[in-house]
């Protein structure tokens, strides 16, 4: 069955919605705007499906109500707008999701409640249990207490990993513009809108530029990254603009608005599914071209295969396995730790015993303990 047509069974609906869309270009939230979108959203669930809400504009709704033009530059600052602004922006939810007759949950999340395994649990629950009582998760990356490293620091890569943990059927990223284009816009006025993209490759990438205005976060750029997410976790994503109206009707219908990355395959089992997306990266392994071959056939991942190590880490850390032109190829739990593996590396299993006292595993990388990304 092709994207559209699965988009039109979809049950369980990821939609994301930007700054861009939330907001008029003078910084203040755009009512009529949310208004339509939640009264859509709302008919959509009053039509038997799930929805999840991923918004962001907390930022932009804090600097309107403290009437600032431009986000402060300390990081202490923003999180102070971000807190005020995410009060606002729940209080407009409340209101417009109650005259529809709809309950929202807020969930606020960060990097951490996806690594951590019993975090992704917790969180998943939760969102599943606001589902079960027919709510509507609103979530947003606490921008408050999220700084650095356990910030995801963009709500599409975000609404990627909420639609994992939920085992979403759909993602929709809602932004100022119809699509991907071959370029952006914005600078490439004869650039050219992309219907679909059955696979994110190298050129793909190349084709996105960053925010299209001071407000919006990662531009196509973290859209690519949360459909490669979205792709590899079985969930079928669609970019398209939040300006127009009905548009989430009409995605839902199957008809062939803006750009769709069709989902690679069934869902990933949950466990699979959190060691691909919910766990911080530690290394990369990068393998050689018959490696490559073995490990889309399903092998686990051997010694003998790996060219190249990079990083520090454990046994039991989670690492990339890149192809020789970078391309990531899975991800996993690796056996042995770094200063063991750059032993091991080139080397048979047979010959581990006299490399690396103690060698116990035959496989750096079990395949049970292994996701692939393509
Ligand atoms: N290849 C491309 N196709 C479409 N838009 C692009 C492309 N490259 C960069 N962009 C920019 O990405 C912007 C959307 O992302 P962003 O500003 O982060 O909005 P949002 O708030 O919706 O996340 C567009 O307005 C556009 O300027
Ligand atoms: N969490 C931030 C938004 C971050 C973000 O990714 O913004 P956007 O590119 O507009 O989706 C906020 O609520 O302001």
């Amino acid at each position: 069955m092709d994207a559209r047509q699965r988009l039109k069974e979809a049950r369980r609906v990821v939609v994301k919605v930007g700054t861009s869309t939330l907001a008029h270009e003078t910084g203040m939230l755009n009512l009529y705007r949310i208004d339509h979108l939640l009264r859509e959203l709302a008919d959509l669930m009053n039509e038997g499906r799930e929805i999840i809400l991923v918004s962001s504009g907390a930022i932009a709704a804090g600097l309107s109500k403290l009437g600032l033009a431009k986000k402060p530059d300390s990081i202490p600052e923003k999180q102070a707008v971000a807190a005020i602004g995410q009060g606002v922006l729940m209080h407009i939810y409340e209101k417009f999701f109650a005259e529809y007759g709809k309950t929202i949950g807020q969930v606020l999340l960060t990097k951490e409640n996806a690594v951590r395994h019993h975090q992704y649990r917790h969180s998943r629950d939760a969102l599943l249990a606001l589902l079960a009582m027919g709510a509507v998760p609103v979530i947003n990356e606490n921008d408050a207490v999220a700084v650095d490293e356990i910030k995801i620091g963009d709500n599409d890569n975000l609404s990627a990993m909420v639609a994992t943990l939920v085992d979403a059927d759909a993602l929709i990223i809602l932004s100022d513009i119809e699509g991907l284009y071959t370029a952006n816009p914005a600078t490439h006025p004869e650039a050219e809108l992309i219907h679909e993209i059955p696979e994110i490759t190298p050129e793909v990438i190349e084709m996105a530029g960053g925010a299209g205005s001071s407000l919006g976060t990662g531009g196509m750029a973290t859209k690519l990254q949360a459909a490669q997410v979205a792709m590899s976790a079985g969930v079928n994503m669609v970019i398209a603009s939040g300006s127009e109206e009905g548009v989430l009707r009409r995605i839902l219908q199957g008809e062939a608005v803006g750009t769709v990355f069709p989902a690679r395959e069934s869902h990933l089992r949950v466990r699979k599914s959190w060691l691909a997306f919910g766990k911080r990266l530690q290394g990369d392994l990068v393998v050689d071209a018959g490696c490559v071959k073995a490990l889309e056939g399903g092998s686990s991942l051997l010694a003998a295969g790996i060219k190249e190590l990079d990083g520090d880490f454990e046994a039991g850390s989670t690492v990339r396995v890149l192809a020789e032109d970078n391309r990531e190829i899975a991800r996993g739990i690796v056996n042995y730790k770094s200063e063991d593996l750059r032993k091991l590396i080139g080397h048979r299993t047979e010959e581990f015993e006299h490399l690396v006292a103690g060698a116990a595993y035959e496989e750096v990388i079990h395949r049970d303990n292994l996701v692939l990304m393509v």
